[in-house]
């Protein structure tokens, strides 16, 4: 039986005898006072079932302090002293022996044992006793303070806090009654259902304990932000710094012609089966396209153009229209693009511009410790006229220094959309090797001459994940751990963006 349960019976059995407990604080259990708080959990358990009604009761109590405990269970210092003095012996003690004896306390004792005349000098200057025995008021009055918790000399009582033997603190007790559903029967409350309970049946008769909505929550001791969120934070900043602006991202779902078709992507490619890409059902397509920028799209995919021979496929409007979550921010990139090629062409006018996005993308990956289906990507565009490779490496290294990575390398690779294209890598120091970073490259004039972009104008761009280098960075080492509802809320503490000082 816990304490609360042998409290609860305890209570229960006197109210049904007495109708009332005076005070909790005289009640004793297995010969001890009750413990006060156990009490007022108990009773406040029994109240909410209407079983009891309680109210408080305050009052000053006089304890011990650690030193008044030490004399109520040792003696006084000054017995203390009267008792190391050997009895009936013509030199008694010396009072190096005494100190060493008693330490502290003979200092203490000495002057008092002499002043109550219970020992005296002895001719070789040591102590002797003076009377047979004594009797330690001292002691049996802080015993008795101790059990009563009070005492009527209010003269006595200061004098002891004085000496820091005794301080009054203030305790509560309970005076409690019956309530309007009092019974004797309580019946055990479950908290939780358990797989015995499921086992045995016996989840079907147990009582369960109402969950309390009105329980304060525990007090949040900071304000904080998603580690990605964090890390969002910053990359948004340094683009702002250099000079970019954002792109609209909050439309995950884009047709197949934006984030495929625009980009040169050909029809075939694998990126655009069902494995790496999520398609909708419902609806299953679009037929929000600028037809006439469509139709060049189809050109330039089946037979050619702009100084290029294409791929030579049939091109099928009906795979441009499927729906899909954006694979990449990239479809975000081409949009903007074309808008920017339409204003261009309506006014005859040429804006460079530095845009940027960050925000999620979707894959239909496999899900392991460091992919899920869906992540942010971090994606930097810039578009003006006579942009080489040069500026493409040089734009780069001003990003990535300004994140604190010095040292990249860059690799030849492979993307639809960009020749050429490559690969950056980032010198870790921590892991002592090079990372890959980000993927990057200078978009294709099959992209970009459809869209009707000055043939001068080059466009370079670059994209990277915010969750890569956040993995990095708090030390995560599973995905899921920082994505989800598994999410580790110990980052609150480790990224508090504000602290409440205590
Ligand atoms: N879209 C590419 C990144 C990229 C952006 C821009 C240029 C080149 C590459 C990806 O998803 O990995």
């Amino acid at each position: 039986m816990s304490l609360r349960e042998a409290y609860t019976t305890l209570f229960l059995s006197i109210l049904d005898k007495d109708g009332e407990i005076k005070d909790t604080a005289d009640l004793k259990h297995e010969g001890k006072s009750v413990d006060q708080e156990t009490v007022i959990g108990v009773l406040k358990s029994l109240e909410s079932r209407e079983v009891i009604k309680y109210e408080t009761i305050s009052r000053e109590q006089l304890v011990l302090t650690e030193e008044g405990a030490d004399i109520a269970d040792n003696g006084s210092y000054e017995a203390r002293v009267f008792y190391a003095v050997p009895e009936g012996e013509e030199n008694g003690i010396s009072v190096a022996d005494l100190k060493s004896k008693l330490g502290q306390a003979a200092q203490f004792g000495q002057g008092r044992a002499i002043k109550n005349k219970w020992i005296k000098k002895s001719a070789n200057g040591g102590f002797t006793r003076a009377v047979e025995s004594i009797v330690d008021e001292s002691q049996n009055l802080l015993r008795d303070i101790r059990e009563k918790g009070a005492y009527h000399d209010e003269k006595v009582v200061k004098d002891l806090k004085k000496q820091k033997h005794i301080s009054a603190s203030k305790v509560t007790s309970y005076r409690v009654v019956k309530g309007d559903k009092f019974t004797t029967q309580i019946v055990k409350e479950e908290t939780d259902i358990t797989e015995e309970m499921l086992k045995s049946g016996e989840w079907k008769t147990a009582t369960f304990k109402k969950y309390n909505f009105n329980a304060a929550g525990v007090q949040p001791r900071s304000g904080a932000l998603h580690p990605l969120m964090k890390v969002r934070e910053e990359y948004r900043q340094i683009f702002l710094e250099l000079g970019f602006s954002e792109m609209p991202t909050a439309q995950y779902v884009e047709s197949s012609f934006w984030n495929f078709d625009a980009l040169f992507q050909p029809q075939q490619h694998p990126a655009r089966d069902a494995h790496d890409t999520f398609f909708l059902s419902d609806p299953a397509t679009s037929d929000r396209m600028p037809m006439d920028y469509v139709e060049r799209v189809k050109q330039v995919h089946s037979v050619g153009g702009y100084g290029s021979i294409g791929y030579g496929y049939d091109w099928k409007i009906a795979e441009a229209e499927k729906l899909v979550l954006r694979t990449h921010t990239t479809a975000v990139s081409s949009n903007m693009l074309y808008k920017l090629a339409k204003e261009f062409q309506e006014t005859g006018e040429w804006k460079p511009v530095k845009w940027f996005s960050i925000d999620k993308v979707f894959r239909n990956e496999t899900l392991d410790a460091t992919h899920l289906a869906e992540f942010h990507q971090i994606e930097g565009v810039v578009a003006d006229r006579g942009l080489t490779l040069g500026d493409l490496i040089g734009t780069l290294h001003g990003f990535f220094k300004k994140l604190g990575i010095q040292k990249l390398r860059f690799k030849p690779a492979y993307n639809p959309y960009t020749e050429p294209s490559m690969e950056i890598f980032a010198w870790h120091d921590g892991l002592n090797k090079w990372v890959e970073i980000g993927n990057s490259g200078m978009f294709r004039p099959e992209m970009l001459l459809p869209m009707g972009l000055p043939e001068d104008v080059a466009v370079i761009a670059w994209g990277l994940s915010t969750e890569r280098p956040t993995m990095i960075k708090y030390g995560y080492n599973n995905i899921r751990d920082l994505v989800g509802h598994k999410c580790r809320l110990d980052m609150v503490n480790r990224n508090p963006i504000a602290r409440v000082d205590k």
